[in-house]
């Protein structure tokens, strides 16, 4: 499969600032901003924004950021889910997972973090894609948010079904493991209903049970 990226942006106004919603950005305009020292959910802004430069050049990861002028305040990144978890599995050349949505604090609760994701599928390459996202509660900002795990929970499913993601069902241990915790799928227009069966079978691995 040939992954296609088409770059596009946007402004958005944002109390008085005037921020770019851009992407998929190339690797080396990404590794050229600077990186809001907010932007340390999953690790310190120096190593995850050389992640994120990381994941621009692989050929199928996506970065869609938002910044003001050079400073990135937002991003969400595309790729192959992680070949330790079950979704590799499926060893589907049109799946990816939604990895990580960050929006700094400074420019929280303004809409960033939907219109990024609005941007992301404004691609016509993303009906080619099954795109999904594991929502687990131990990663998610209650100090930074004041939100209570149901709060988030509520958050989290207002922002990915914002672009038509929606819940689904799994037996994937660690999702189970909370009822917070939660798998959120979006299939895209053009994918061929054996792709979604195969994803459909990674989903539930433990049927025996039932
Ligand atoms: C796959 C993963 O990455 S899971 C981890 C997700 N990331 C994190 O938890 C990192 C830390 N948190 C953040 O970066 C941000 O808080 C995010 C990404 C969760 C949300 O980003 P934001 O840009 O603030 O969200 P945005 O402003 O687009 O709001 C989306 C909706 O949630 C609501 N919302 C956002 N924050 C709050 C809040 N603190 N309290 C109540 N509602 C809120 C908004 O009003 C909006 O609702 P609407 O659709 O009815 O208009």
């Amino acid at each position: 499969m040939i992954h296609v990226k088409r770059y596009s942006s946007c402004e958005v106004e944002l109390n008085g600032r005037k921020l770019t919603v851009e992407g998929p950005v190339t690797p080396e305009a990404l590794a050229a901003l600077r990186f809001d020292e907010g932007l340390k959910a999953f690790r310190i802004p120096e190593l995850q924004h050389q992640a994120l430069v990381e994941i621009a050049a692989l050929p199928e990861g996506r970065i869609i950021i938002a910044r003001d002028g050079e400073l990135v305040l937002a991003y969400v990144t595309f790729l192959f889910p992680d070949p330790l978890e079950r979704w590799s599995q499926a060893k589907l050349d049109n799946l990816l997972e939604l990895g990580a949505i960050e929006v700094s604090p400074q420019v929280r609760g303004g809409g960033i973090s939907k219109a990024m994701l609005r941007l992301a599928f404004s691609d016509d390459a993303m009906e080619d894609y099954i795109v999904l996202t594991t929502e687990y509660y131990w990663h998610w900002d209650f100090a930074g948010t004041g939100l209570d795990i149901w709060g988030y929970r509520k958050v989290m499913e207002k922002v990915m079904g914002s672009v038509g993601m929606v819940w689904m069902a799994t037996d994937d241990p660690e999702i189970c493991s909370h009822p917070a915790n939660c798998l959120m799928v979006r299939v895209g227009k053009r994918v061929p209903p054996e792709d979604v069966e195969t994803f459909d079978r990674i989903r539930f691995q433990n049927r025996f049970f039932y």
